[in-house]
């Protein structure tokens, strides 16, 4: 059976605060290959289509606004489990209540912002991930 693969982008706030290694360190730490990765300014048609679930939502614009303030960087990153373990990895969205262990729990915070700048994103199931590297590795 292929291994399962996942997207995972470090969001404009984890690239400005240099963390990108550290997070592909955990990533790579936990036994998943990065296959492919790239760092790009992402457009707003790109993300407008990466985030349309959450069109309509008050977050919607900061959102955009957000991802679009700084470089990202995509991460193709497979292993067996690799969408839920990423999640796990990555911690719960809030990143002030997120585990302590996570990359959310132990790098981020509450910043006073419209929008949770919490460092990473990662597919949520075989369909987005499927989605989304199509969309990001086009
Ligand atoms: N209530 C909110 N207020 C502000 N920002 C939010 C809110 N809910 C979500 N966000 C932002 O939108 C992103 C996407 O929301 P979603 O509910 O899909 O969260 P997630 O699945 O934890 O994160 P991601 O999709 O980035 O992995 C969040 O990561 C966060 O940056």
């Amino acid at each position: 059976m292929p291994a399962e693969e996942t997207l995972i982008l470090v969001k404009p706030d984890g690239v400005a605060r240099g963390l990108t290694g550290e997070i592909l360190r955990r990533i790579e730490a936990k036994g998943y290959r990065v296959t492919d990765l790239r760092m790009l300014s992402a457009s707003r048609e790109l993300l407008a289509e990466h985030y349309a679930e959450h069109e309509g939502k008050p977050f919607f614009e900061p959102l955009l606004e957000f991802m679009s303030s700084g470089p990202i960087v995509a991460v193709r990153a497979e292993g067996n489990r690799v969408i839920e373990g990423f999640r796990a990895l990555a911690g719960t969205t809030d990143p002030t209540t997120a585990a302590p262990g996570t990359i959310r729990g132990d790098l981020g915070r509450d910043w006073g912002v419209a929008v949770q700048q919490n460092l990473v994103h990662g597919s949520d199931s075989t369909l987005s991930a499927e989605r989304e590297l199509a969309l990001w590795f086009a």
